[in-house]
């Protein structure tokens, strides 16, 4: 029996770049892991399981199910485990949860056969599974840009502590990248004094954005009223990836707690990792 953890992510900020041909969008993005994660149990066996704790996810649209037939499409070899996995990861979130379950199993199936696929290879296959599963093949702290699959490791990474405020709606990425428009587009050139700020998370957190996030906040009143609410309370919340997670740097006072009660918000305490 083994155990692994699949760790969530946030985006420090997300810019949309262009619109490719096929659909997906060019985008620039601060990937980091955080503590917050799920736990996977993986036992071998002479048949292939995929099971979660949560209702949300149908067991045969489980993309660790396509993990694992891609790696048998890539090497020939069939894995043959029972998986369970324990959904801590609020799920449709913007927290990558299922892209992070895919880049954990993927790296640990790899490994029990002796890793048959190098390193570009899991790359190439991660990106197939989704441009968010690339990332978490590393975690730690990443500039994403292409769809999220052009990544570039950064040595340092944060370790502040985060709270997240989850308002219990389910957010289809897809639908929130149809909504981009022209005007929406952000130049690269004009994004550059990120690259400065990469070492002082205080300075990030007052020029970070998120393309995304602003479309989700006008398409669902619920995570507008997330923001506003932290917004009156002086807190600089952003939208995580196409949300519908909030996060905010820092540790959330009673008043947090106790508003997130009376409203029925999940409050999540986590830290950069
Ligand atoms: C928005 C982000 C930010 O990190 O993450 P989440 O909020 O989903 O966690 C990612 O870009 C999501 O990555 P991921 O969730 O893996 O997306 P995929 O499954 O590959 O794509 C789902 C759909 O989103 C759209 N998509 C995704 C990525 C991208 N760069 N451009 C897109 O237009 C496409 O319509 C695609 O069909
Ligand atoms: N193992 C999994 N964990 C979470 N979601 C999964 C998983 N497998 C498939 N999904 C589906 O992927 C979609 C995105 O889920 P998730 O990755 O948690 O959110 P997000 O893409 O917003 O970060 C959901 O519709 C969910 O049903």
């Amino acid at each position: 029996m083994y155990k692994l953890e699949s760790p969530a992510k946030i985006n420090l900020g997300l810019w949309v770049l262009g619109k490719r041909p096929d659909g997906y969008h060019e985008i620039f993005t601060i990937f980091h892991t955080i503590s917050l994660h799920d736990r996977i149990t993986i036992k071998p066996s002479y048949t292939q399981k995929v099971e979660t704790s949560s209702p949300l996810i149908k067991s045969e649209e489980n993309i660790v199910l396509k993990t694992l037939q891609k790696f048998e499409e890539w090497t020939g070899i069939k894995p043959e485990f029972e998986i369970f996995i324990e959904k801590n990861i609020p799920v449709g979130a913007g927290l990558g949860g299922g892209s992070s379950n895919a880049a954990t199993v993927l790296k640990f199936v790899n490994e029990f056969y002796n890793s048959p696929l190098s390193e570009d290879e899991l790359f190439t296959l991660a990106t197939q599974l989704g441009a968010d599963v690339p990332f978490f093949l590393k975690g730690g702290m990443a500039l994403g840009e292409g769809i999220g699959e052009k990544l570039k490791f950064l040595e340092k990474s944060f370790s502040e502590d985060i709270f997240i405020i989850y308002p219990n709606i389910q957010i289809k990425t897809s639908e929130v990248y149809s909504k981009i428009t022209p005007e929406m587009l952000t130049k690269k050139e004009d994004i550059h004094i990120i690259d400065s700020l990469l070492d002082d998370i205080e300075k990030l957190m007052e020029y970070i954005e998120n393309t995304l996030g602003k479309i989700v906040e006008e398409s669902y009143p619920q995570v507008k009223e997330v923001l506003n609410t932290l917004r009156f309370m002086g807190y600089k919340p952003v939208v995580s990836g196409s949300g519908s997670s909030v996060f905010v740097v820092g540790t959330p006072t009673e008043k947090v707690e106790k508003i997130c009660q009376f409203k029925g918000w999940k409050l999540i305490k986590t830290a950069l990792k």
